[in-house]
């Protein structure tokens, strides 16, 4: 069963990308399907509006529900899980990626302006899975370059996609800690030599030198996420 995903926004152009490289070949063989919808195809009004200003004062804008609603009616099943990247949201990581690779249906709601009216969230909560996610703790323009990330984070892991699943194992976010440095031909450029050990066809003082460089490089990167922190 391949895993579908439906992405609403005011700008269909921004996924593209999703037709190349990794993300094409998954549609091209079948495992996931991606398909993109304008939000102001499911508006009424002459204008094809989709803000309004925000009750309690403010700045900017605020999305209207009805449209969303609309769109979101029109794609969503029992089994459907809705996305609504967020600031606010819980932080997306490798094992959500992971969760979202194995569901059935995820619909992407790619908000713009200061955000999409919370009662879409809470009219879906009581019926199908819904997920408020950042990506971090940066403010984007809007939610489409999240779900970008958020695709293809998730889309590489499901089975198949990967030509060599081999590569899933070793990388970051995946152990503890950050992956080692990589390196390849030539054994020197500018002067630089590639390590020793790599080299030396003894394959234990590899694996030893790599974990010792995971170790420093996640102790100087992202000491976060050292095992007991
Ligand atoms: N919301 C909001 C908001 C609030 C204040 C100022 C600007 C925006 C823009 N915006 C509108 C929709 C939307 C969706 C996701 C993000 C988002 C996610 C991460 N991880 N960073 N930014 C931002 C989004």
């Amino acid at each position: 069963m391949p895993l579908r995903i439906d992405v609403i926004t005011i700008f269909p152009d921004y996924f593209a990308p999703l037709q190349l490289s990794l993300m094409g070949k998954a549609q091209q063989s079948g495992l996931v399907t991606i398909a993109i919808h304008d939000l102001r195809e499911f508006t009424s009004d002459r204008h094809r509006s989709v803000d309004d200003t925000p009750y309690g004062g403010g700045a900017g804008m605020v999305m209207t529900p009805e449209p969303w609603g609309q769109a979101i009616d029109a794609v969503v099943t029992d089994q459907s899980t809705l996305i609504v990247p967020t600031p606010a949201g819980k932080l997306f990581s490798q094992p959500v990626a992971a969760e979202l690779a194995h569901s059935t249906h995820l619909i992407f709601a790619c908000g713009r302006y200061e955000g999409i009216d919370q009662r879409v969230v809470e009219y879906y909560r009581p019926r199908i899975d819904v997920r408020e996610l950042s990506i971090g703790d940066y403010v984007l323009a809007g939610g489409d370059v999240a779900t970008l990330a958020m695709i293809e984070a998730s889309v590489r892991l499901v089975p198949g996609v990967l030509g060599n699943p081999e590569s899933l194992v070793e990388e970051s976010h995946q152990l503890p800690g950050v992956e080692y440095p990589s390196y390849t031909k030539p054994p020197t450029w500018r002067g630089l030599d590639v390590p020793e050990v790599l080299l030396s066809g003894h394959h234990d003082q590899i694996a030893r030198w790599r974990a010792e460089q995971s170790t420093i490089r996640t102790t100087h990167n992202r000491p976060d996420l050292l095992p007991g922190s």
